[in-house]
């Protein structure tokens, strides 16, 4: 069976590429980094991948607001090759920055096919300040998404600034007609935050931390599944090793980030 083909974006302060590059490697997919250049000159073509995947960090540092330069890089020069590449199937994946991107340039959360419009926005933490923390996640197991299939919960850490979702109050109704909600921030008993502070860790609207597009394989969130790739990421995977030797278990060795990148990758098995 040949490996799926993974293309992680790379460029203009993007950080995250070799740790997602890696998350997805071992999930079993054909993965290169591909400067943002390279797609806009064509000497790499987005139609020679089955997922396209813009990771976290500091597109532009973030300047006119993080993610916009970059979106609209993207929407400019790649703007048709994207939707065309989510209609023939592919699988697109915004992670932290690259969410931002993925809303600026209206790819999520793409209400009408073949229309790119910036409907939702992610703005400044509430906090005032970085956020840089580990959260609850409570997923959607009405959403197409899949990415989350199959996640009821998960922790994951987040870094940004301007990690508050928010949305007009007929935006967000058509999101949750729509099941386009795929995680929310929750507290550590499971329940969703309510807008708590730090459980929602930048008061997103309805405590929203990721979004799909109608199809479920274009999906965007704050958080980091490339971070938890391995049990040690986790702050309390000691505890956690203990515990289970306690009781007569062994704790997973992988980490539950990389749920997500194996979902995307047997989509196309
Ligand atoms: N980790 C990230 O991708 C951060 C995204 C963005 N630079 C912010 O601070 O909001």
């Amino acid at each position: 069976m040949s490996r799926v083909k993974a293309l992680v974006l790379t460029g203009f302060g993007l950080n995250c590429d070799l740790e997602t590059a890696y998350a997805l490697t071992i999930v079993g997919a054909d993965v290169e980094r591909v400067h943002l250049n390279s797609l806009a000159q064509r000497e790499k073509r987005l139609a020679d991948y089955r997922i396209f995947v813009v990771g976290g960090g500091f597109s532009w540092g973030d300047d006119h607001g993080a993610g916009v330069i970059m979106g609209m890089r993207l929407k400019h020069r790649l703007g048709d090759d994207l939707q065309a590449f989510v209609a023939s199937g592919g699988i697109v994946i915004g992670i932290c920055n690259g969410f931002q991107v993925l809303v600026n340039l209206g790819l999520l959360p793409g209400f009408e096919p073949g229309v790119l419009k910036r409907e939702v926005a992610l703005i400044n933490n509430d906090c005032g300040n970085f956020r840089d923390q580990w959260v609850n996640l409570i997923g959607n197991a009405a959403s197409p998404c899949v990415l989350t299939e199959g996640i009821e919960a998960i922790e994951l850490p987040v870094r940004h600034g301007e990690g508050k979702f928010f949305a007009e109050t007929d935006v967000l109704e058509r999101l949750e007609r729509r099941q386009q909600v795929i995680l929310r921030y929750a507290g550590a008993d499971g329940k969703v935050a309510g807008g708590a502070f730090p459980a929602n860790p930048n008061g997103s609207v309805a405590d929203i931390a990721g979004i799909c597009d109608p199809t479920g394989r274009v999906a965007g969130l704050m958080p980091h599944p490339e971070a938890f790739n391995d049990w040690t990421n986790h702050p309390e995977w000691t505890r956690k090793r203990e515990l289970a030797r306690r009781s007569g278990t062994v704790a997973p060795r992988e980490g539950e980030g990389l749920k997500l990148f194996r979902n995307a990758v047997n989509y196309f098995r």
